[in-house]
């Protein structure tokens, strides 16, 4: 757990985070959204002591993480930046390996851990090990990176803009591929985004920043249903607050029994991708699988309609 309590920063007089104060369950996603500049990134950073806070205190499973030293700090949070942040002159391998390196692991122990984690990234070892970071795609270095800060196993992982630099399409497959990564080792992450699609279907809470200040943190349904206030509002944008329900609800949350015709469609998929399946081929239901293709029931246009609606 990590207790974020009354915490300030400032810099040249200048208060750039303005008496912070929530708490993040473990094994959660938060995401943090706001205007350039509100202070997201000093936010996140002084989670691991990159920025000193000034005052207020923060307490990692109920340790102030001043009280931590540094390689531990190193080793229970890790720490993917926009871009990827990569070493350009050392392989694939060699940067996974960095923070293990420094906590002094074996070789044979770096070596099982950066096969386990490009497997889990869908990077096979064999081909993708030896390369350097030139010799990969925009999406594969962000997955290198994001791969790097998890070696060491940490607790926490902290994520700054990571999909930033990626096309669309790109972003999206590394939010699903993040999502299913979080699903297989229940890390705590905590991203900054500028990006409100990102932050309602990646995070269980959001928390909204303007000047410094922390202006509301609640789940995404909360946030789309009670903005705390005109700011908010705006940011959640009204005309895309249906579509934004819908895209952190999934399939398995209204299949029900009986019988659709045509295409089916995955447990896992989106509701928001449900309803454009729907309305595409203009059916009123259509039918749902399972992981093995197996037909488990149908999702109807009604009920995903009725989930696109404000929250009573
Ligand atoms: N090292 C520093 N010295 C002086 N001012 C700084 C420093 N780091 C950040 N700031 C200022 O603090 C404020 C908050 O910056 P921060 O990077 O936390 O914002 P942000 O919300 O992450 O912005 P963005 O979305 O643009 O990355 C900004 O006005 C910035 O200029």
């Amino acid at each position: 757990m990590i207790e974020i309590e009354n915490v300030s920063k400032r810099y040249d007089g200048r208060l750039v985070v303005d008496d912070v104060s929530l708490v993040i369950e473990p094994h959660k996603i938060v995401t943090i959204v706001g205007m350039s500049g509100s202070g997201k990134t000093t936010l996140l950073r002084m989670i691991n002591r990159l920025v000193q806070r000034d005052s207020g205190c923060i307490r990692l499973d109920g340790t102030d993480n001043e009280l931590i030293p540094g390689h531990l700090l190193r080793r229970s949070i890790g720490y993917a930046i926009q871009g990827d942040g990569l070493f350009p002159h050392r392989s694939v391998a060699e940067n996974i390996a960095t923070v293990p390196r420094l906590l002094g692991w074996d070789k044979q122990r770096i070596h099982a851990r950066v096969t386990e984690l490009l497997a889990l990234f869908q990077l096979d070892p064999a081909v993708y090990a030896e390369r350097f970071p030139h010799q990969l795609s925009g999406g594969q270095r962000q997955r290198v990176g994001v791969a790097r800060a998890l070696a060491a196993g940490p607790n926490v992982l902290l994520m700054d803009e990571p999909f930033g630099a990626l096309d669309p399409i790109i972003r999206s497959k590394a939010r699903d591929d993040l999502l299913a990564i979080h699903r297989a080792i229940g890390t705590t992450i905590v991203m900054v985004t500028h990006d409100m699609d990102e932050a309602v279907t990646l995070g269980d809470r959001i928390a909204v920043m303007d000047a410094g200040r922390l202006l509301q943190y609640a789940s995404p349904a909360e946030i789309m249903a009670n903005p705390a206030n005109p700011f908010v509002e705006t940011l959640v944008g009204s005309s895309e607050r249906p579509f934004r329900m819908l895209s952190f609800g999934c399939v398995a949350d209204i299949v029900e029994p009986g019988e659709a015709e045509g295409a089916p469609i995955s447990l896992d998929a989106s509701l928001r991708d449900a309803l454009a399946e729907l309305l595409w081929s203009g059916r009123s239901a259509i039918p749902v699988h399972d992981d093995n293709g197996m037909i488990v029931g149908q999702a109807k246009l009604k009920t995903v309609l009725n989930r696109a609606a404000k929250p009573v």
